[in-house]
């Protein structure tokens, strides 16, 4: 993994410094899928969108963000689809763990995660279980996904959601982690996986 050379402080500012920008970009998302301005307004704020990217493409990285890890052993992935701070299209996950080990998230799924119409993207779902799974399965070391099972139990609406998992058992290389996806009304998803550290990073 690349080292990142930026102490707390400065990891901060930086923290401080895009992650408006990213919510900006979110709300774009968000604004561009329910706008019913008129024609002229949508053909002058794609004018003006795309002099912003190209101002942001002044100066910038050649391939994806990757991961980075800082001197003080924190891993930046900004670029990361369920959690990066520079992404927009992370929703973005903030992952916490209880002291018996229980990972859980709690977040707002918008217009741009919709799948069935009112409902969570079962794909988008997913991706938050595999999230919370993975983090949870990672917690004695870094570990990928191997298989992900998931049973949608009926649809997940749009708004907030709840996810969480726990480590069921651990052998080796590999860790059993179940969790669920829920509403206000109860679980939505069932989720269960099988997490394996790399043979080639042993
Ligand atoms: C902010 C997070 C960003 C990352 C930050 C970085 C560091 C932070 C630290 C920790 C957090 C890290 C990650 C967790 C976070 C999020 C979760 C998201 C995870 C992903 O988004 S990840 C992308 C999708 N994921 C892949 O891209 C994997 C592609 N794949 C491979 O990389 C290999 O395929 C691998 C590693 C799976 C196995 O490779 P290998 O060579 O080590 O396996 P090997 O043959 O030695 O088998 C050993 C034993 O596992 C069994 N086995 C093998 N493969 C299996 C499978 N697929 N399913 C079920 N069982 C399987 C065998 O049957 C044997 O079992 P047995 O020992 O009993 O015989």
């Amino acid at each position: 993994m690349d080292f990142a050379d930026v102490d707390r402080d400065e990891l901060e500012r930086l923290k401080l410094l895009y992650r408006p920008l990213t919510d900006a970009v979110r709300e774009l998302v968000d604004a561009t899928i329910r706008t019913e301005v008129d024609d002229d307004v949508i053909r002058e704020a794609h004018t003006e969108l795309t002099d912003v990217t190209a101002t942001l493409r002044d100066a910038g990285l050649s391939g994806p963000f990757g991961t980075k890890v800082t001197g003080d052993g924190i891993s930046i992935a900004w670029g990361n689809a369920a959690v990066g701070t520079r992404n927009a299209i992370a929703p973005p996950l903030t992952i916490e763990v209880d002291d018996d080990g229980r990972h859980h998230s709690t977040v707002t799924l918008g217009a741009a995660y919709e799948g069935p119409p009112g409902l969570v993207h079962g794909g988008v779902c997913a991706l938050v279980l595999d999230h919370v799974l993975g983090m949870t399965g990672s917690a004695d070391g870094r570990r990928l996904t191997g298989t992900l099972t998931l049973k949608y139990l009926r649809g997940t609406p749009l708004g907030t959601v709840h996810a969480e998992a726990r480590t069921i058992s651990v052998d080796g290389r590999k860790a059993t982690v179940r969790g669920t996806l829920s509403d206000a009304d109860g679980v939505t998803v069932e989720a269960e996986g099988l997490f394996i550290t790399p043979a080639s990073r042993n």
